[in-house]
């Protein structure tokens, strides 16, 4: 498994938000490519304690890439920090959200990076404006990623709040200036082929892959592995 996610994969990688070390290793050997340190319980980017991603990051041992989310910090300083703890767990990439007003702070932004060189992914909420200029914006700070999730986990999923042009305008902004972009909220195995079409570096999952599509029930390896082989089956797709 390589370190680095490609910014423009010939297929999307399967990320799949785990809540502890026993669901990381399920998820792993089910086929996610990247295992995700994140509280469902606490909202759509609830952070887990920094020990408990350490036990996460140590129960995959390299069988996949990891991440694990710093939280919702609302302004500057707080962002740097929140980046820096989840950044000292050896995740091999850390996810912070940003509200809209932090978009627009480039030295905060740069801040945040310098806590996570390399490793750092904005997450967007589709229900907020989402700019042209962000991903520019993010790649010049030091980010790596920029992906796209629902805040609200209300039933309504990603192509929902977000049509096909916008979806398709967010990946190419990422891809021109480098950055790896992923597309998540309230997705469904069924969801693949579609989103794929952008062309993203990953799509991210919780809900959909657990028994009864409720994000803070257990995952479900079956949906996992359902998931890992419809993407698998775009590459025969594409050949076709
Ligand atoms: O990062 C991706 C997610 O954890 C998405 O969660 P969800 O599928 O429950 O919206």
């Amino acid at each position: 498994m390589s370190k680095l996610l490609p910014s423009a994969p010939a297929l999307p990688r399967l990320l799949v938000s785990v809540r502890d070390a026993a669901e990381a290793g399920l998820a792993a050997a089910a086929g996610a490519d990247l295992v995700d340190a994140k509280d469902p319980a606490r909202g759509a980017l609830g952070a887990l304690a920094p020990e408990m991603v350490r036990a996460i990051v140590a129960e995959i041992r390299g069988r996949a890439l990891t991440s694990a989310v710093a939280g919702e910090p609302g302004e500057g300083e707080a962002l740097a920090r929140c980046v820096a703890a989840m950044a000292g767990t050896g995740v091999d990439y850390v996810k912070v959200a940003l509200t809209p007003a932090l978009r627009a702070e480039p030295e905060a932004l740069a801040a945040a990076a310098r806590a996570a060189p390399q490793r750092l992914i904005a997450v967007l909420f589709a229900e907020d404006a989402l700019r042209p200029e962000d991903p520019a914006r993010l790649a010049a700070a030091g980010f790596v990623g920029a992906m796209i999730d629902t805040a609200g986990k209300d039933g309504r999923r990603l192509p929902d709040l977000l049509d096909v042009a916008r979806r398709d305008a967010f990946t190419q902004a990422c891809r021109a200036c480098g950055l790896v972009s992923g597309l998540a909220g309230s997705l469904r195995v069924e969801d693949i082929p579609l989103l794929a079409d952008h062309r993203p570096g990953y799509l991210g999952f919780r809900g959909g892959l657990c028994a009864g599509n409720r994000r803070t029930d257990a995952l479900d390896p079956a949906r996992i592995a359902a998931a890992a082989a419809a993407i698998r089956a775009l590459a025969r797709r594409d050949a076709a």
